[in-house]
């Protein structure tokens, strides 16, 4: 199937999400409650959204409470239960606050979906102490803070014998490392050695710690990189197109539903081979790797 970058980015609206077909199956999550971090915008939005079709309800959390707002009014105008909880998650006390909020309104929580997180592109010989310090308390602490926490609304509630909760942290592709964006790359590797350790301490609680690591998809948190960057957009990986918020979604949805249940400690990588082959200059492209003519 080919995608244009336009086309990436119109599949992006909630209307078109809310249209977009998946191959799961309506009731998936009836009864269920997940979390989704970020879930104003992006990824977290259209995993918020899949989560709501197919029957969870569904909180989202996000630093701005307007963007949050309207995807709840558009998701509960379609007869889903989803609210909105403003929260930053470098502020262990808000997210604390957050699953307080989750607990009062349904006693429960099934599923976390770690996905608001950012960086600014840099090279990195040039990163600001506070710079390299902001990536780090947004992408390694505050998803630390929201897993911990998790875990611990675990313990506090035990999940009954059989059934497992599920953590998915949404990070960026590590193994060829990404030129630009070094801190989050940082970040990110890990919050992926952490759920390695995690999803064994953690077992024991029937708790499941998996990643989703993207690759470049078509969403508003693009607009942070340089024209020149973008221009090469649509061939950073061999399907020569970006991924869309759905593609994404539908892989966090895998690990959260019981087609994970036996999948614990792994990374699923969603990149259209991008980590195989493919250029991303997040900063743009530095002279000495410029190919001639
Ligand atoms: C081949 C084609 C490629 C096309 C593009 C490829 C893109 C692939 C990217 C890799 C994959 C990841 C993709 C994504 O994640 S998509 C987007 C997700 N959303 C965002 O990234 C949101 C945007 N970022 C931010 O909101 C902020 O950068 C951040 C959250 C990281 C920091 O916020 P905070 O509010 O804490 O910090 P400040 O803004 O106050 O800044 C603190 C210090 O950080 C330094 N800084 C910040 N911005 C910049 C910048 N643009 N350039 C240089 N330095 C920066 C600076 O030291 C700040 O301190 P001062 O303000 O005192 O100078
Ligand atoms: N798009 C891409 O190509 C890729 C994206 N990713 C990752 O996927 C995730 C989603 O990105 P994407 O949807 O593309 O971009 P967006 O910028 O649309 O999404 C990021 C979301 O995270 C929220 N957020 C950021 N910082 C915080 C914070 N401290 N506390 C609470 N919420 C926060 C933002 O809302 P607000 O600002 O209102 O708080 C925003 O809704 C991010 O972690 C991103 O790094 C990874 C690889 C590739």
């Amino acid at each position: 199937m080919s995608t244009t970058p336009e086309q990436a980015e119109q599949q992006n609206t909630p209307e078109a999400l809310w249209a977009a077909e998946t191959v799961y199956r309506p009731d998936l999550f009836a009864g269920k409650v997940a979390l989704v971090s970020g879930g104003g915008s992006g990824i977290g939005r259209a995993t918020a959204l899949l989560f709501a079709r197919l029957g969870a309800k569904v909180a989202i959390c996000g630093r701005t409470a307007e963007k949050l707002d309207a995807v709840v009014e558009f998701a509960r105008a379609r007869g889903a239960e989803m609210i909105a909880v403003p929260t930053n998650v470098r502020e262990p006390e808000q997210v604390e606050a957050l699953f307080a909020r989750i607990d009062d309104t349904w006693g429960r929580l099934d599923c976390v979906v770690n996905n608001a997180g950012g960086q600014y592109p840099q090279q990195a010989i040039d990163y600001a102490p506070k710079g390299w310090a902001a990536v780090i308390n947004n992408n390694l602490n505050g998803s630390w803070y929201m897993m911990q926490r998790a875990a611990q609304y675990w313990r506090e509630h035990p999940l009954p014998t059989g059934v497992s909760a599920s953590i998915v942290n949404v990070v960026v592709v590590t193994e060829r490392g990404m030129p630009g964006v070094a801190h989050t790359v940082a970040a990110r590797a890990g919050i992926i050695g952490a759920s390695r350790t995690v999803a064994v301490e953690w077992a024991p609680l029937g708790i499941r710690v998996n990643c989703v690591a993207p690759g470049l998809t078509a969403t508003e948190g693009l607009s942070v990189y340089p024209p020149e960057a973008v221009r090469e957009f649509p061939l950073a990986n061999p399907m020569k197109r970006p991924g869309t918020a759905m593609e994404i979604a539908e892989g966090c949805i895998y690990l959260s539903a019981s087609s994970g249940r036996f999948i614990t400690g792994e990374v699923l990588t969603i990149d259209g081979g991008g980590k195989l082959w493919g250029e991303l200059w997040t900063a743009g492209r530095p002279e000495y790797y410029k190919l001639p003519g």
